[in-house]
């Protein structure tokens, strides 16, 4: 069965609450409260006549002291605050055996993007300094420092967090830092516009792949499911797969293996979650319609799939609604959110689960990577294996 019998077996898109879950994913931020000084001593203003002078100053000084004293404490508590928001980057670990009872396991940590951390070091920088400096001149106007970034919206928060969706099947969400995803669209922008890039697969009777497609590596031939040096239509090779998209693939795997060894109980790590080295790669542009059906990815070499190498896949831009099974029956599928900066790996047991792409949610990429990259409307997937 082809990919586009599969396309019509999906429903019509239903995609509103996907969005939601997005805005909350992308957007309900906690937002930094005002600072203010607790737990103060309030002034002592009254002091008895019937003391001495010494025991006066004392008790209108003493309490000042205690004041200026928790000032300076909570204001260093409030900026170690904000250092550990940057600096907290262990994993905290929900319960390890929720897969086994087959429900998604999911290890939280909390990851800012930089020019978050920029922005809460700088707020509080600013404030120390505006509060600490006393004007050199009355008269000299000191105009506050240059900000050459512009002020980033509480979208750039993001909590990063790893589910497992089964044995051998993690997702890494909002794994990938936003500088990598600008720089992973540009790269693919570049050798999309040359010699074998994006194109719009067809099949011999005329239909075409709601998706455009670029191979690296090896060309994917969708009409007759089989790699080959060159792609039949133009006799283009498929651009080399960039040495800083395999090294982000790896270090994926690297640090699945990390979470796995940490938290599910399992006799050996690479049995679970084989490591691998890509040298395939399918590059999707999914349009607003854009979508894939439900297959299996099992055409590799018989020794990648046997030794169960895992296929690692990176979302960005536009949000999908990810099914994914066991069964051939899509209507036993679950479902995911695949949001920018995911990454999805299934290998081990998982290699050979149906999965597909049932719809891209509209409007969901986050607006700063918009800004800065132009991606057109629609999802840009990367499918990386081991031929
Ligand atoms: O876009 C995706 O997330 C899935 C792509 C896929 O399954 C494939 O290229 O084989
Ligand atoms: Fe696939």
């Amino acid at each position: 069965m082809n990919s586009s019998t599969y396309d019509e077996v999906f429903t019509p898109l239903s995609v509103n609450k996907f969005k939601h879950r997005a805005r909350i994913a992308l957007g309900n931020c906690p937002k930094q409260k005002p600072e203010m000084a607790q737990n103060v001593i309030p002034l002592q203003r009254e002091a008895s006549l019937t003391c001495s002078v010494e025991e006066l100053v004392d008790q209108i000084i003493g309490p000042l002291q205690r004041e200026v004293a928790n000032l300076i404490t909570c204001s260093k508590l409030k900026l170690e605050e904000a250092l550990n928001i940057r600096s907290h980057r262990e994993a905290s670990i929900s319960t390890c055996d929720l897969y086994n009872a087959g429900l998604a396991t999911s290890f939280k940590k909390k990851q800012v993007y930089p020019s978050k951390n920029l922005k809460v070091l700088q707020t509080h920088h600013e404030q120390q300094e505006t509060k600490r400096i006393p004007k050199p001149f009355s008269s000299t106007k000191i105009d506050k420092p240059f900000d050459i970034c512009s002020p980033q919206t509480s979208e750039d928060l993001v909590e990063e967090t790893a589910l497992v969706l089964g044995p051998g099947m993690i997702l890494l969400k909002h794994y990938i830092p936003f500088l990598e995803q600008v720089n992973i669209i540009s790269k693919c922008r570049e050798l999309g516009c040359g010699p074998g890039g994006f194109y719009r697969p067809g099949y011999n009777d005329g239909a075409k792949l709601h998706r455009y497609m670029m191979c690296l590596g090896l060309d994917w031939n969708p009409q007759t499911k089989s790699y080959g040096e060159r792609r039949c239509h133009d006799n283009a090779a498929p651009p080399l797969l960039p040495n800083e998209f395999i090294s982000l693939v790896c270090r994926a795997l690297d640090h699945s293996h990390t979470l796995i060894e940490r938290n599910l109980k399992v006799d050996n790590v690479n049995d679970a979650l084989p490591k691998m080295s890509p040298d395939v790669c399918i590059v999707n542009f999914y349009p607003s319609n854009g979508r894939v059906g439900f297959h299996q990815d099992r055409y590799e070499t018989q020794e990648s799939l046997d030794k169960r190498l895992p296929v690692v896949s990176f979302s960005i831009g536009d949000s999908a609604e990810f099914l994914y099974g066991e069964q051939r029956d899509v209507n036993k599928a679950k479902s995911v959110l695949l949001e920018s900066g995911d990454v999805l790996i299934f290998g081990g047991e998982s290699r050979h689960i149906y999965h597909g792409v049932k719809a891209i949610v509209p409007d969901t990429a986050p607006p700063v990577l918009l800004e800065k990259t132009g991606l057109k409307p629609g999802r840009l997937n990367l499918t990386f294996r081991k031929y």
